[in-house]
């Protein structure tokens, strides 16, 4: 199959790659993502993780485009990343002591082909004094990264335990996704 091409700016989706070798280039895209929740969390991750796939720079290439989304998801709300210091506060704030959805949306389109999934985890987290949270912020960790937290970062310590996928928290469930290209490239040879 070749390279996969990432239509991410994601330093975190980039280092999942290529922890698990999955070989890839990296290409912009020109979707612009919006938190405005018009159907369930996981119909707003599969549609933007679409919307990058689509929107990437790459038209006619013979390689599978990713695109992904994460949110976390709290009760009826959708947390992506903070707008300033004072949001991710008030992020952390609703976070603490709680249990949460983080939630990514894939999509790999190939050729004429769109597949789109998505990866659910479930975090636990400790209960935050205003001190950890106050010292976690001026960190400047919590500022690109949804709900605020990053779970391979100092915000490891807000976590008490995950149910699901580690790597879908830090923004691609690698697992799924290989899975997925090596289906994608097996159905492509019994097609040719
Ligand atoms: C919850 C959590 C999120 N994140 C990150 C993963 C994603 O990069 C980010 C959510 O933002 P996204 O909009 O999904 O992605 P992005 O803007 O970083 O990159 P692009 O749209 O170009 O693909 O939050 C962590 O790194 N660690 C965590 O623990």
């Amino acid at each position: 199959m070749g390279k996969v091409w990432l239509a991410s700016s994601s330093p975190r989706r980039r280092e999942l790659l290529e922890q698990v070798g999955i070989p890839f280039e990296v290409v912009t895209s020109t979707y612009e993502e919006t938190n405005q929740c018009y159907g369930s969390p996981v119909e707003l991750v599969e549609r933007q993780a679409e919307g990058k796939a689509m929107a990437a720079s790459v038209d006619g290439i013979l390689q599978p485009v990713i695109g992904a989304d994460t949110i976390v998801a709290y009760g009826n709300r959708v947390l992506g990343k903070p707008e300033d210091e004072e949001n991710a506060r008030r992020m952390l704030h609703l976070l603490s002591g709680k249990v949460h959805s983080v939630i990514t949306g894939v999509c790999i389109r190939y050729g004429q082909c769109i597949h789109t999934f998505h990866c659910e985890t479930k975090v636990h987290f400790y209960i935050l004094s205003d001190d950890d949270i106050d010292a976690y912020i001026t960190t400047g960790e919590p500022m690109d990264k949804a709900g605020a937290y990053g779970i391979q970062g100092k915000g490891a310590l807000f976590v008490e335990r995950i149910e699901g996928s580690y790597t879908n928290v830090v923004g691609l469930p690698v697992e799924m996704v290989a899975r997925k290209l090596r289906n994608i490239s097996e159905d492509k040879g019994m097609n040719e």
